[in-house]
């Protein structure tokens, strides 16, 4: 099986080129490509298909070739990924699927338009976000209050009065599981001294701490916003794994950050069985 491994702000993925809905993958071979002493190591596979062989998708995905079928590193299923559509596209443009310019992508979520050149950032338009009220996380026994914001997938953005760095995120932050049923992404957000900037911290569902997070950006994005009494403007978000800048308007919001791949390569039978 070939893979193409790539990643933006250092959300790594491995991408699975299965045009032909070919491959069956379940949750424990995700696992095993994920893990990253036994595996190639990733956050989250990206599974390259054509969208009209996926039933669950084809009707609501319109023009949209191709589908992203994203996975998080323990084998769960998500509804979309912001990094990952960046990526994603990336790949399309890189292995002649696609031409620079725009294009959409199907996801779980819905469609997603991403515009990018034969080189440099790649540009998403992640939809409107949308606010269901407050929730709170805990970490090392400490509450944080925040936005619950659904990208399409579920966020809990806690904008905090302190720097990010110090939080200890090697165990999971605790959150209301009557707020989110299926899990929920946390981001730790703490305003900068520019204008519109802010450090994060995520802890994902499904992949852990991460060193970026696209759907998680915008979250972020839309707490720090609502906590300033704004709904529009441009902002820089400085992740672990590098900076992206998040666009809000009345309407939608975008994601423009860099997307990279590094490497080529085949996934040996061994790793599947
Ligand atoms: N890293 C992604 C989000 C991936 C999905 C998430 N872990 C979930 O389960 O919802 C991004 O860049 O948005």
């Amino acid at each position: 099986m070939h893979f193409v491994k790539g990643h933006g702000t250092e959300n790594d993925f491995v991408i699975l080129p299965d045009p032909d809905a070919a491959l069956t993958l379940t949750p424990a071979q995700v696992a095993r490509i994920c893990d990253r002493r036994a595996g190639i190591g990733a956050d989250g596979v990206l599974r390259v298909v054509r969208t009209k062989l996926v039933p669950e998708v084809a009707d609501q995905a319109g023009d949209a070739e191709w589908f992203m079928d994203y996975r998080n590193s323990d084998g769960s299923v998500a509804e979309m990924c912001g990094n990952g559509t960046r990526v994603f596209a990336r790949y399309l443009v890189e292995a002649g699927l696609a031409a620079p310019g725009s294009l959409n992508l199907a996801t779980r979520a819905g469609v997603r338009r991403v515009s990018l050149g034969a080189t440099g950032d790649v540009r998403v338009d992640m939809g409107k976000p949308r606010v269901y009220g407050t929730s709170r996380a805990t970490v090392a026994g400490r509450e944080y209050p925040g936005l619950h914001v659904s990208m399409g997938n579920p966020h809990l953005a806690c904008v905090i009065g302190e720097p990010v760095d110090g939080l200890d995120l090697s165990v999971a932050p605790g959150y209301d599981a009557s707020v989110y049923p299926e899990g929920v992404n946390v981001e730790f957000v703490a305003p900068l001294a520019e204008p519109r900037s802010v450090a994060m911290r995520v802890f994902e569902r499904g992949s852990g701490e991460t060193r970026s997070c696209g759907t998680g950006t915008v979250a972020a994005v839309v707490a720090a916003a609502h906590a300033a009494g704004e709904v529009s403007g441009e902002w820089r978000v400085a992740v672990p794994g590098g900076d992206l800048v998040v666009t809000l308007d009345e309407e939608t919001s975008f994601l423009t950050g860099p997307a990279v791949l590094v490497a080529d390569g085949e996934i040996r039978d061994s790793l599947f069985a």
